[in-house]
Formats: structure tokens, sequence, C-alpha cells
């Protein structure tokens, strides 16, 4: 098992290229198979979640090959099996898009039901539901989804909760339905525009994306295409919120400012300078920041998957703040683990209320998923001291060269996996 040390206590300084959004290209890759032709996929992130997905449609007969480290060549021509076996979905929420890929394509699909992080309860009954209105038959039987159905017919579709994977995934399915479908009280996520582009950029007939209705005219056939994936505005807000905590001055490059408007609403309520490029944005800290309070929302709003990033921020500033978690019920791990460094939080229900602490002490810790574990390298980059981040696997799914990239902006971090290598670093650094 590896672990991350860190010796933090200094600003974070200079610029960082952020990567191409993780939600974005998994849906993107379950698309890509919903043609025969070849399809050219770039601006990928080379994370863990990535490469499962990759062997994920490998594994039913796709052809994937490899570019290079962030593009990937895709064929479904061949596609032989309409069944993703659990060894792949248990490690990736997002393989639950092969349903929706495989039902639009084949009319047939049978997924086990998917993994991901341990951050609430996580039901599917939306994309099911969806499914069903489309006209296939949804059971549940031995831990896998099974989806059929002769012809998809397109249908008005109300969905009772704004869920990303619900709208992408029906979606999908409805880009090769017959007919015309409503989708409404969708989620108006940038992955969910960036997903309807790459599938009319093939050949499909998707209207409305990033607004509350989405209208697909279905499709008989979608061809090749080469996209490119979005930049990941999670990265980037991780990086952002990481200046802000070690009260530094730092530049992510190649964002979509847009797409950070919530993140840069609560860096500036928070005391940071915030200055806006074309396709670059930079964070300025100049001391300790102020509280404010934070509750999450589906976009435009306050991202959940940014939550504990803006936390352990909050735990450093001055006065007390209050963060109210709407999306998920199980996204506060990451503060008892905080609390073992000197954070003083306090947890009721969904609300988390923060009293700033003017540092944190270096201390043993645990990533409970992947956003948390991120924040808690923010957490140790803050504090004068050494941080010990275990379970970092779970950084690993959605950060590529995470530690590289935070040494490329002064961050003394490093990925090592044996105690003896955590004593080493002590020696030499501590
Ligand atoms: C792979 C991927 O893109 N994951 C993202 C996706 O997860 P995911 O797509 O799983 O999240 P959803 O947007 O679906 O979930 C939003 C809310 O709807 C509820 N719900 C969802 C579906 C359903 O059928 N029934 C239901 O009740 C969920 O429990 C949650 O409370 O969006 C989340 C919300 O932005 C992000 O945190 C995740 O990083
Ligand atoms: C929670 C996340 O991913 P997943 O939905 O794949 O678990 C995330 O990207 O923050």
């Amino acid at each position: 098992m590896e672990q991350y040390i860190i010796k933090g206590g200094h600003p974070l300084v200079g610029e960082v290229e952020i990567g191409g959004a993780k939600n974005a290209a998994l849906a993107i890759l379950s698309a890509a198979i919903m043609t025969d032709d070849t399809v050219l996929i770039d601006n990928l992130p080379d994370v863990n979640d990535i490469n499962v997905m990759l062997d994920a449609i490998a594994g039913i007969g796709a052809s994937v090959s490899r570019v290079d480290r962030h593009t990937v060549r895709i064929s479904g021509k061949n596609i032989s099996d309409m069944s993703i076996e659990y060894e792949y979905i248990k490690k990736i929420r997002a393989s639950y898009y092969l349903l929706g890929a495989l039902l639009g394509k084949y009319k047939r699909a049978e997924v086990a039901l998917p993994g991901g992080c341990n951050i609430g309860s996580r039901p599917i009954d939306q994309h099911l539901k969806g499914f069903r209105a489309l006209g296939a038959e949804v059971i549940i039987h031995g831990g896998k989804i099974l989806a059929e159905v002769e012809r998809l017919r397109g249908k008005h579709i109300y969905f009772d909760v704004v869920s990303v994977g619900a709208t992408i995934n029906v979606m999908m399915a409805a880009a090769m339905a017959e007919g015309l479908t409503i989708l409404e009280n969708v989620a108006k996520e940038p992955h969910v525009v960036d997903v309807a582009n790459f599938l009319n950029s093939m050949g499909a007939n998707i209207r409305g994306a990033g607004t509350d209705i989405i209208r697909i005219r279905g499709v008989q056939k979608l061809h090749g295409t080469e996209y490119s994936v979005i930049p990941d505005q999670i990265e980037a807000g991780t990086f952002m919120f990481a200046a802000a905590a070690t009260k530094g001055d730092v530049t992510v490059l190649n964002v979509i400012p847009k797409h950070l408007e919530a993140t840069v609403a609560k860096l500036v309520e928070m005391g940071c300078e915030v200055e806006e490029f074309d396709d670059a944005v930079r964070v300025v800290a100049k001391g300790r920041l102020n509280s404010t309070h934070v509750k999450t929302l589906p976009y435009p709003g306050f991202p959940t998957d940014m939550q504990p990033q803006i936390g352990v921020t909050l735990a450093l500033s001055q006065g007390t703040s209050t963060i109210v978690e709407s999306i998920f019920e199980n996204r506060f791990k990451y503060l008892d683990e905080l609390a073992r460094m000197g954070a003083s939080v306090k947890i009721e229900g969904n609300s988390a209320t923060i009293e700033g602490v003017e540092s944190f002490s270096g201390a043993r810790v645990s990533a409970p998923d992947l956003r948390a574990g991120a924040a808690l390298c923010i957490a140790g980059l803050a504090t004068d001291g050494i941080t010990i981040i275990d379970d970092i696997v779970y950084i690993q799914r959605g950060y590529e060269r995470f530690e590289e990239k935070l040494r490329g902006i002064g961050g003394i971090i490093e990925r090592v996996d044996s105690e003896k290598a955590i004593q080493k670093f002590c020696l030499r650094i501590g």
C-alpha cells in the first residue's frame, strides 16, 4: 500500500496544467462503443478510473488502442458480449454508463451494480426509470442489472431528482431510440454538455444539454468522430483551493473559467484575489482567509466534489463557517481525519460547523475517498509538519500525477510504499 508523505507549511506558487475531466471522459468512453466506426478521443486523463473503463470495454470485444498517454482509438465494431464483468464494475461508478450505451446500440445490456466512492447510498432508480420509460424491461438479478428491449421508443421523462448519471445514461440510450425523447429536470453539469456534444459529433441529434430540458431525436446509426474531452473543473478547483489554503499564488492552465464560477465566487468571498484569463485562472491568497457558508448543489451550484477541498480551507480560515452537503450523505468523513490534525469541527446530519484554527499539526490520516483524499493533501501542504496520508489509491482514481503537479508548484510531497521510505523522508526533510 502506498502513502503520500508531505512536509507543508509554505505557499504553493506557480502554474499547473489541468487535464481532461475524468467524469466526462468516463461517459464519453462508454458512448464511443455506440458506433461500429473508429472514434479518436483526446485529452483523456491518465488515471486509474479511465484505465478500468478501457479494460471493461476491451473486455466485451471493443478494440482499444492507445495513441499516447491521453489519446485512445476505439472501435465498437467487434463487440460480442453485452455483459460487463463485476471485476471492472466494482472499481468504478461510471461503469453504469455501459448500460445506456449497450442498450442504445444493441438493445441489450447486462452490467453489475456499480461501485465508486463510498460517499452515500447512491441509488440508480432514476437511470432504471428512464430505461423503462423508453420501453426496456429492466430487472436486477444476482447483483446485475439486466436490460432488454426489442425497440427503444422515445418518451417524455421527468426525473424525480437531478442526477448527472441518470441524465447521461438515459440520454445515451435515447440517442438511438425511435422518435423524440424529452428529458426534464436534468443535470446541467459541464460533463453532461460534453457528452451531448460528443454524441452529436457522432451524428446524434441532442438539443438543450446544459439547460433543464434535453430533447433527443433518435437516430438509427452513429458514426466515427474525433473528440477532445473538456478540462477537469474539479482538478482545477482542487489546485485553486490548494493555493488558497497555503496562502499561495497558483495559476491553473487549460481550464474553462465559466465552469469554475461557483469555486471562484467562494474563493473571492473568502478574501482571495482571483484573476480570470481566456483559459486560465490565477488564485492569490495574501494572508489568512475569512469564513463563509457553503451548500453543495447541482451545477451551477457549488459542487459536492469540491466540498472537502473548501472544507479544509475553511478549517484554517478566520471565524465560523458552515457547510451543508445536500447531495451525498456520507461526505464528511474527511472532517474526522482533519480533527486529528487539530481542526475544530462539529457534524450534525448533513451540516458541518467549522471553527477556523490558525494552523494544523501534522498527523497520520487516511483518505476516505477520492476528493476527501485530495483535500487531506491540501491540509498536509498547509501544515508546518509532516503529514502521512494512507489509502491514496482513492486519489489515484481521479488525479493524474498528483504529487508531481504539486511538486511543480513547490509542494514537498512524495509517494512512498514502506515505513522505511517514510523514515527516510523524515530524516531528509524533517
Ligand atoms: C462518475 C461521475 O460522474 N460521478 C459524479 C456523479 O455521480 P452520480 O452520477 O452517481 O451522482 P448523481 O448526480 O446521480 O447523484 C445526485 C443525487 O441524486 C441521487 N440519485 C441519483 C441517481 C438515482 O437514480 N437516484 C438518486 O436518488 C443521489 O443519491 C444523489 O443524492 O455526479 C455526482 C454529483 O455531481 C458527483 O459527485 C460524482 O463525482
Ligand atoms: C465521487 C466521484 O467519483 P465516482 O462518482 O466515480 O465515485 C468523484 O469524481 O468525486
